[in-house]
């Protein structure tokens, strides 16, 4: 067998670590150095590139998934994840698969969900149908793609939620327990976005930190907390590299919203464009945490690439921006000022809305991996109204 070459190798750690020290807060930094000096030291103490064993420990790769005859080079830490996204062709799963096969090659990723993918989605990269019920064909499909990270984005959000309880209890918590059977088990890492909604009335409204009383009152709420903890759970009990994001409601111009309490929000540009009128089902004042889907999936992305020894949590806060129904009304007549607004209540989002925070306080978040939002609310607008022109003006060149 050829022998490594060690000086590639030391190369190609040192600029590992080093565009990964560049992406950390100050405070991560030593931590870092002190995690390249001792793998340099190892490489060169023991004239060889690295100990397998350490690579998977300090990556969270589990042995199963090197092949017999993996050498060193198949198993350098800066090989790509081979990644698994569940629930992908909701809001934000297509974005995301695209964000992650820039960074890692449109074959890490394989976007999975039950339903039929559209034309551009099917051709774009790999898609597997997948039923986070299906607990043996989930675990075949990690086996056979020797998968590493598992993103998990099936779900039924909260209001849809409320309007099928039994279905919403078995997506959401049955379905999550199979995800961390098989995360825990074939030693992936694993993400589960929690949520504004899994505060509820108990909690703080203003600036709610990511640590206090969590009492959600929907079924939607209900299973996030419990995926919280359950991650949590597993994570000390069993070492399972488990992280989670509270995200706001998130605005994006790739598909319909998916029948959450916050998706006015994204409502309001389609009907902007198509026909100048909006019905908010949310009251004027209804002051809610929002994101721009960009800086919610750069977070997500960041968040997972942060080594472990950086954070002090399993489950963050992330916050951009807060706004009320007619906060919003007023930025986009800034682009669409002929736009005529009624209020016309739904009282089941209302209800909802009206447990969840105002704002959060994302200050752990910004102090331990370095989060920082892009997008303000006159910049979502105006990029939300960009997109979709753009769409449109694509869409009626192709008929
Ligand atoms: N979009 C938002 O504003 C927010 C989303 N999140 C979280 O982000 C994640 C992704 O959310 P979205 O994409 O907006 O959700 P979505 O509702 O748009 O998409 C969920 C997807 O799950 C799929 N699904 C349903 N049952 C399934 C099953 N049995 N097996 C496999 N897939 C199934 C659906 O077909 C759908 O494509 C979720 O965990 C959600 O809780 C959290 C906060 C805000
Ligand atoms: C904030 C969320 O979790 C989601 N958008 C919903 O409204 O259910």
């Amino acid at each position: 067998m050829p022998r490594p070459s060690f000086t590639g190798d030391v190369q190609c750690l040192v600029r590992h670590h080093c565009s990964r020290m560049r992406a950390l807060p100050a405070s991560c930094i030593d931590s870092k150095t002190k995690v390249m000096l001792s793998l340099m030291y190892r490489m060169v103490v023991s004239g060889r590139p690295c100990a397998r064993g350490l690579c998977v420990r300090q990556y969270n790769w589990s042995p199963q998934q090197l092949s017999a005859d993996a050498n060193f080079h198949s198993a350098r830490p800066n090989e790509c994840p081979r990644i698994l996204i569940t629930g992908g062709l909701g809001q934000l799963g297509l974005g995301f698969a695209n964000l992650l096969r820039k960074r890692f090659g449109d074959n890490s990723v394989i976007l999975s969900d039950i339903r039929k993918p559209p034309n551009h989605v099917f051709h774009k990269g790999p898609f597997i149908y997948a039923d986070i019920l299906d607990y043996k064909n989930l675990r075949e499909i990690v086996v056979n793609n020797r998968i590493t990270w598992l993103i998990h984005f099936g779900v039924l959000l909260s209001a849809v939620g409320e309007k099928n309880v039994p279905l919403a209890r078995s997506v959401n918590i049955t379905g999550l327990h199979n995800v961390l059977d098989i995360a825990a088990e074939n030693g992936l890492k694993l993400f589960v976005p929690s949520t504004i909604g899994a505060f509820g009335v108990d909690s703080p409204r203003h600036s709610t930190p990511d640590l206090c009383v969590q009492r959600p009152r929907t079924i939607y709420g209900v299973s996030k907390v419990h995926a919280e903890l359950m991650g949590e759970y597993y994570h000390h009990k069993f070492g399972l590299d488990f992280r989670s994001l509270r995200y706001p409601g998130v605005i994006t111009a790739d598909a319909h919203p998916g029948g959450g309490t916050t998706d006015y929000a994204v409502q309001i540009f389609h009907d902007a464009l198509k026909t100048g009128h909006f019905e908010s089902c949310l009251d004027a004042d209804t002051r809610l945490p929002m994101m721009y889907a960009d800086d919610c999936l750069r977070a997500t992305l960041e968040f997972l690439e942060t080594p472990n020894e950086c954070l002090t949590m399993r489950t963050y806060n992330v916050a951009a921006m807060s706004f009320s129904p007619a906060e919003l009304v007023e930025e986009v007549r800034k682009q669409v000022p002929h736009l005529s607004v009624e209020y016309k209540l739904d009282p089941l989002r209302q209800a909802i809305a009206d447990t969840w925070p105002t704002s959060l306080n994302d200050s752990r978040a910004r102090q331990d991996w370095g989060w920082k939002h892009d997008y303000d609310l006159p910049a979502l607008v105006s990029t939300m109204f960009a997109l979709l022109q753009g769409l449109d003006h694509r869409a009626a060149k192709a008929n």
